[in-house]
């Protein structure tokens, strides 16, 4: 009997008879009946007896004869994920396998045809091949010359190949294998570059290490070259014959990374694996490294599943990224995931970052992780730029630029050099206002305002995507003056514009990166050297390398200072910290200028003395006073529906049900239910439940208890989800 487990929202296995013939493991593909379908699912395990009575025990439709099937460290990984997350385990296994294996078509390698010269043709030479036979003969030269052609490179030679290649084989002068179809080969056009004094010290720490599991957080300031630490462990690994894993934040995953790996490691193999590759691209990467082909997946969160056999290394590249935790779903940490899978598979974990998140730093702090730091930039004649903070508060209300910033640009344009300019927020500004009677463009659906975009004349909603023309009236009173209030990247690239005419200016952010491929050329124009000014939102501030960038100017980043969200200082200390680090990072030296309204404010005291330790330790300090993580454990019960009032009952009923769990709720704390901190989205609305304990264990053993009685409880035009580690509220 197989327990089997289904793309449902179920919390349980299926339990299927397995067939006279059938052999079968857990990690196999199953097709099973399912109501008066068939559907797949993965068997996690075999067992002697079900409490389904015999009879009614459906037997397994077919085993799907897949390349490999899931190992057991997966399988303990999403039945870790299953029972952590608390989220039903055929929903964890569908979204923890790319959806091929949700096909009813067994999972093969695609195989490539390679033709080797035989041995008779070695010793009779091309002569065996008649003279007239000239695509033959080309073939047989080529064959004896590079030792083997594939397919690619015999068609390069003549499009009649085909007939020629069955001649040389019906003629015993060629030969043909198969080999699975690998994703590249690497030239050797790169290198590895020699390590740093500091580099190297760093390296050789973790080298010790590289035979059990450890967590290293490597904090290194912007610029000192981690990615070069990442590449010269990696490739030890690989030399070693073990496969190393790499996640990094889905924005930085672009094609001069991929290169940079693939390129700096001769002979290895690279794959990737993102939610933007095709599906059989997808499953045939994830297949390359179930099997063992491929010795490096380079990937986004997701790729945290990927079954290795022979795993030797996990890296997290800018481990802070929020993008790590998927907000839907299964609501997953990747980078929790790859600590617990190097724990599991006793490899050691490297967690990376300029600005670690303050769970990683107090980990480090505790003697959990082991914090190794690089202090200097890797580029000899690079330095940390200098931070200069401009009080804006004598300035006029809505100006943008002030003098010191202009006069930095214009040195800058003087010089030939690259400028970026920081706002992160998009669009022409955040709300249309009537200066007759104060309406404001809101939106329908959501508790937001709508933001104008001057390009194309439209106000939008950023929550939900809603969109209406620029009304040239006020809606309300009818009163033509209709004022654009606050301001986004569009009106700062306005401001700019007039400011300096004849600037080649180029926008950042989503809406102009929106197209496939946009952003991957843009980078190409701004390494060209064919940009002045970059201006954009958070998209500029992650991990790019511009060496001629010498010159960041922060807009208007006071609003998060003061946000509800207390991870808000968080965030935003590491984004500044993160964009000021574009600037200076190769031989030219580099300035950030920051604007605000409050000079004074510790966070911004601390990134002007290039202080992640004073903020992270203050922080901290304010972390564990207030009583929040890492100090203590969340989850959030999060509901959606038509109406507030049917949320905030099921919350209500579902605080009742915690009151009633005398034994579980011990030093567990629920909150009463509230709106969402964006109350309404999409027409409907949000409202949640805070649960939070002093430790993982006791919120676990809480959850444990309250999610099965969830489930009992109507739910009437409710639905919910439990939010574990919640990052964002
Ligand atoms: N050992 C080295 N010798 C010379 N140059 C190096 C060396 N290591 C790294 N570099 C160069 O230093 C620059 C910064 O490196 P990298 O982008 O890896 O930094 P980083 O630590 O990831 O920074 P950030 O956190 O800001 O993304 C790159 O241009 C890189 O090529
Ligand atoms: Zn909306």
């Amino acid at each position: 009997m197989a327990r089997v487990a289904l793309d449902v929202p179920s919390d349980t296995l299926f339990d299927y008879r397995i067939g006279p013939g059938q052999r079968i493991s857990p990690g196999d593909r199953v097709r099973v009946p399912l109501g008066r379908r068939t559907t797949v699912g993965v068997v996690l395990e075999v067992a002697s007896e079900s409490e389904v009575p015999e009879g009614r025990l459906r037997p397994i439709t077919e085993v799907l004869a897949d390349e490999a099937r899931l190992p057991p460290d997966i399988l303990a990984l999403l039945r870790f994920c299953h029972r952590y997350y608390h989220h039903p385990i055929g929903q964890v296994v569908a979204t923890a396998l790319p959806a091929g294996t949700r096909r009813a078509r067994p999972l093969r390698l695609q195989h490539r045809r390679r033709y080797f010269p035989t041995a008779r043709l070695a010793s009779t030479g091309v002569e065996a091949v008649p003279a007239r036979q000239v695509v033959a003969r080309r073939l047989a030269l080529r064959l004896l010359s590079s030792g083997s052609l594939d397919e690619a490179e015999a068609r390069r030679l003549s499009p009649r190949w085909a007939q020629a290649m069955a001649r040389l084989l019906e003629q015993g002068l060629a030969e043909c294998r198969t080999e699975p179809r690998r994703p590249r080969s690497a030239s050797a056009t790169a290198r590895l570059l020699p390590l740093t004094e500091e580099q190297e010290a760093v390296a050789s720490a973790i080298r010790t290490g590289l035979d059990r599991y450890h967590t290293w957080l490597l904090h290194g300031v912007t610029g000192s070259g981690k990615t070069e630490v990442y590449l010269h462990l990696i490739a030890d690994v690989v030399n070693a014959g073990r496969q190393a894993l790499m996640l990094v934040p889905e924005i930085n995953l672009t094609p001069q990374l991929e290169e940079r790996v693939g390129t700096c490691l001769p002979g290895a193999s690279v794959v990737t694996l993102h939610s933007g590759l095709p599906e059989a691209e997808r499953t045939q990467h994830w297949l390359l490294a179930a099997t063992g082909h491929a010795d490096i997946v380079l990937g986004t969160r997701l790729a945290v599943f990927t079954p290795l056999p022979r795993l030797g290394l996990v890296v997290v590249d800018e481990e802070h990224d929020p993008s790590f935790k998927q907000q839907e779903g299964l609501r997953y940490s990747a980078r929790d995931l790859a600590v617990l899978r190097g724990h599991d598979r006793n490899v050691p974990v490297v967690l990376g970052s300029a600005t670690p998140s303050l769970e990683s730093y107090a980990n480090a702090l505790a003697g959990r992780y082991q914090r190794l730091t690089l202090t200097r930039r890797a580029h000899a004649e690079a330095t940390l730029p200098q931070v200069r903070i401009v009080n804006m508060r004598s300035c006029a209300a809505g100006e943008l630029l002030s003098a010191p910033l202009k006069a930095a640009l214009r040195e800058r344009l003087a010089r030939g050099e690259q400028s970026l300019v920081y706002l992160n927020r998009r669009g022409y500004a955040p709300v249309l206002f009537c200066s007759g009677c104060g309406w404001t463009s809101g939106c329908r659906r959501c508790a937001a305002k709508l933001v104008l975009h001057a390009t194309d004349q439209r106000l939008r909603c950023h929550h939900c995507g809603a969109e209406t023309a620029i009304p040239a009236r006020c809606p309300a009173c009818g009163n033509a003056d209709l004022l654009p209030l606050g301001h986004g990247t569009q009106r700062l690239e306005d401001a700019l514009r007039a400011e300096f005419p004849q600037i080649r200016l180029l926008r950042v952010d989503s809406d102009t990166t929106r197209r496939r491929h946009a952003w991957q050329a843009m980078r190409h124009a701004i390494r060209e050297g064919s940009i002045d000014v970059l201006v954009g939102t958070q998209m500029l501030a992650k991990g790019h390398d511009f060496s001629r960038l010498t010159l960041v100017g922060i807009v208007d980043p006071d609003a998060a200072l003061f946000a509800a969200d207390f991870r808000a200082s968080e965030r935003l200390f590491a984004q500044l910290m993160q964009v000021a680090g574009r600037a200076g990072r190769a031989q030219r030296p580099g300035e950030v200028i920051l604007q605000t309204r409050f000079p004074d404010h510790p966070l911004y005291r601390a990134l002007a003395a290039h202080s992640y330790d004073a903020f992270a330790q203050a922080a901290l300090r304010e972390r564990r006073e207030a009583g929040f993580p890492p100090y203590v454990h969340q989850a959030l019960l999060r509901t959606d529906g038509l109406r507030l009032e049917a949320c905030l009952a099921f919350l209500g009923a579902a605080a009742h049900a915690a009151s009633e769990l005398k034994q579980a709720r011990r030093g567990v704390t629920v909150f009463d239910p509230v709106p969402a901190a964006l109350p309404r989205r999409k027409g409907l609305f949000h409202a949640q439940l805070l649960v939070q304990a002093p430790s993982r264990e006791a919120l676990q053993r809480f959850l444990d208890a309250w999610v099965p009685r969830l489930g009992l409880l109507s739910a009437r035009r409710v639905r919910w989800s439990l939010d574990v580690d919640p990052l964002e509220f």
